[in-house]
């Protein structure tokens, strides 16, 4: 049976064991979650329960594997589940929705139910979570690129408005006392860290979410462990959480919960088994024993307590954040030295977090479902397609939209990925001039007739040299590397070309800019491009479309997950069968493998195809492109723990000796 009808019969199976538990719980009637302010405890359908949770976002999982993962979960010891809703995955397009793939949010509570996981729901509208914008849709921007985001603002609140009224209602089917699996609902996320303290906005909120869920529904806030961050981060009616680590002291820590919320059930909605990566700095490591100790004094206390993160999952596509200042995206890898790795797989940390919890919980009598194999699939020859200009009439297939002076992605409605901008040099420069710019977001490589000049580079590069003639196209290609997802710079995130670009001070007009859609490169293009090929000039290479086949042996042809270790090649981004696996920069670390997650793949029958738009340069002469590596073991960690390079170093991908 193909995947697709497999995926949709599972779905109608989960349907109906979702509407006969639906039935069954109705027809009994005690289904309730509630607070026992004098017991300090949750309320499980009349007896005391506790939360032992982990995060894991559906949006980083392909839904394939949803049931793998949250049966392993349950496994660890766990009841409850918490994930996140990204706004922007379910409307990337003003009043355009999308609940299907990666944002099936429906399929991800039916199969939370059928596991019989329950889920901690945190809503947003903003999430943090190191997704793209904090999780809030670019297209806010585009009402108005300087709305200050996460308050009573116009634009925003009638936005959210809008959003909540399509989500809550889907929520509400799902909650505990309509027969579903949703025990809590959680509103805005830490927002007594954001600078607005906006007691309107987070009024809004919660009247908003309470006039749809019902008045029994729980409604909750989580917060930094601090006063501060407390008295701004909640709101009257709504239960106050926080979130701390495991070098932190529990009891102090509760103490601060208490000092806002004398009774009811303690709870660490953030308990840090890991931590976030940045490119270019080493992938984060926290000791198992440190996590270990840690929840246990906190499972001694009787507290509730949700583990970030349980499973990390990926940043699939675009879908990856970042933070500032100084400006730092996010890798595709949210490995999080979670519990379960990146691709579901149990570490030391998942047996050790699960004997802890054994302590205090009975282990359900399941075994551990087992990890899933990985194909090592070997090497692929890469066959250069074309340079990025000479593929614009599939990768920008509509006229480009014409500007006197540049736009901002926003400001053409694209908002995601890539855009290139283009315009003709006004007169010969025959010595290298200077190219002058502080608005790219976030990397601008420079290029005349399609020869490389150089990257501008936010916050760092403002200048690149030039030569050419009259005439000839000067191209600027603007990669947006992940809108900022935490703090006072998450306001005007607009990406793109920000500001005029001058050259030797004149400023540059006449621009056309091309929104760049890879979806749509498929094997198709390939016998029909004729371009001349890559300019190599200044260590750089024109940036390029590749393709190559993943060799899977017809003698073992069921597909299975492996990894894509693109080294010597550079930056880019990757597809496999039109699936975007997201962002790969080797040269940046720590991540060096991309994770291909086996629904990619399709039964040798057909060929699977890798797709590669290189931006920089790869150790092959252009006439004779690298190689890739199909592997079975990720490599996210090529940094070494504890090195600590300069901006220079990080901006220009430190050549560090890559351990294989
Ligand atoms: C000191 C920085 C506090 C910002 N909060 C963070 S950084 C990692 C985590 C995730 O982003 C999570 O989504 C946040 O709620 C809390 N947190």
């Amino acid at each position: 049976m193909a995947k697709k009808e497999a995926l949709t019969t599972t779905r109608m199976l989960l349907v109906l064991t979702f509407l006969i538990s639906l039935f069954s719980l109705s027809m009994c009637g005690n289904t309730s979650f509630s607070i026992d302010y004098n017991g300090n405890t949750f309320v499980l359908d009349g007896k005391p329960f506790r939360a032992i949770s982990g995060s894991l976002h559906y949006s980083r999982v392909h839904p394939y594997y949803w049931h793998d993962r949250l049966l392993k979960m349950v496994a660890g010891g766990l009841n409850t589940v918490q994930t996140y809703v990204p706004w922007n995955i379910h409307e990337p397009k003003e009043g355009e929705y999308n609940f299907k793939g990666l944002a099936d949010i429906e399929l991800f509570l039916q199969t939370a139910q059928e596991v019989g996981i329950k889920v901690l729901l945190r809503s947003g509208p903003y999430i943090c979570g190191e997704w793209e914008y904090g999780g809030l849709p670019a297209w806010l921007l585009s009402i108005d690129p300087n709305m200050i985001v996460r308050t009573m603002d116009p634009g925003y609140i009638a936005a959210v408005d809008k959003w909540f009224d399509v989500l809550m209602p889907l929520l509400k089917k799902y909650l505990h006392e309509n027969g579903g699996p949703i025990l809590m609902v959680q509103i805005e996320n830490e927002y007594g860290s954001y600078f607005a303290c906006d007691f309107d906005y987070l009024r809004f909120l919660y009247k908003k979410a309470r006039g749809i869920l019902g008045e029994t529904a729980i409604i909750y806030t989580t917060d930094g462990d601090g006063a501060a961050y407390v008295k701004c981060g909640s709101i009257e009616g709504s239960y106050i959480t926080i979130d701390f680590g495991p070098t932190n002291n529990p009891v102090a820590n509760f103490a601060v919960q208490r000092q806002f919320q004398p009774q009811g059930p303690l709870m660490n909605s953030e308990f840090y088994t890991g931590w976030l990566d940045h490119w270019g700095n080493p992938h984060a490591h926290t000791n198992l024993d440190t996590v270990c100790k840690s929840l246990d004094k906190i499972l001694a206390l009787g507290a509730n307590v949700n583990m970030y993160m349980y499973e990390g999952g990926t940043n699939f596509g675009y879908w990856n954040g970042a933070n500032a200042p100084p400006y730092q995206p996010v890798p595709t890898s949210y490995d999080y030295d979670a519990p379960l790795n990146e691709t579901g797989d149990i570490t030391d940390k998942y047996i050790a977090i699960r004997q802890t919890i054994s302590k205090y919980q009975k282990l359900p009598e399941i075994p551990i479902p087992p990890n899933t194999p990985k194909g090592k699939y070997g090497t692929t020859q890469m066959n250069f397609v074309s340079t990025i200009q000479d593929a614009l009439d599939v990768v920008s297939p509509d006229k480009p939209v014409y500007s006197t002076y540049p736009l901002t992605m926003e400001q053409i409605r694209f908002y995601y990925g890539f855009i290139l901008y283009r315009t003709k040099l006004p007169r010969d420069i025959n010595q290298l001039t200077p190219l002058l710019t502080k608005g790219v977001r976030d990397r601008g490589y420079v290029m005349v007739d399609q020869v490389p000049q150089g990257i501008f580079i936010r916050d760092d590069v403002i200048q690149v040299n030039i030569t050419g003639k009259q005439g000839q196209m000067l191209d600027i290609l603007v990669e947006n590397t992940g809108r900022i997802g935490f703090a006072t710079l998450m306001n005007y995130n607009v990406k793109g070309l920000t500001e005029n670009i001058t050259l030797d001070g004149e400023i540059l007009t006449g621009w056309n800019i091309y929104p760049i859609s890879l979806e749509n490169i498929n094997s198709s293009i390939i016998s029909t491009r004729q371009g001349s090929g890559p300019k190599l000039n200044n260590g750089l290479l024109t940036p390029s479309i590749y393709m190559g086949k993943v060799p899977i042996p017809t003698s073992d042809p069921e597909p299975k997950d492996t990894f894509l270790d693109m080294r010597p090649w550079v930056k880019g981004q990757a597809f496999v069968n039109g699936f975007n696996v997201g962002r790969y920069w080797p040269k940046m670390g720590p991540q060096v493998t991309l994770y291909v997650p086996k629904p990619a793949l399709v039964s040798p029958s057909l060929p699977n195809y890798l797709v590669m738009f290189e931006l920089e340069n790869t150790s092959c002469p252009p006439s004779q492109p690298c190689n890739v590596i199909f592997t079975d073991k990720p490599f996210i960690n090529a940094i070494p723990a504890g090195s600590s390079f300069s901006v220079r170093e990080i901006k220009e991908g430190y050549n560090w000796n890559l351990r294989v």
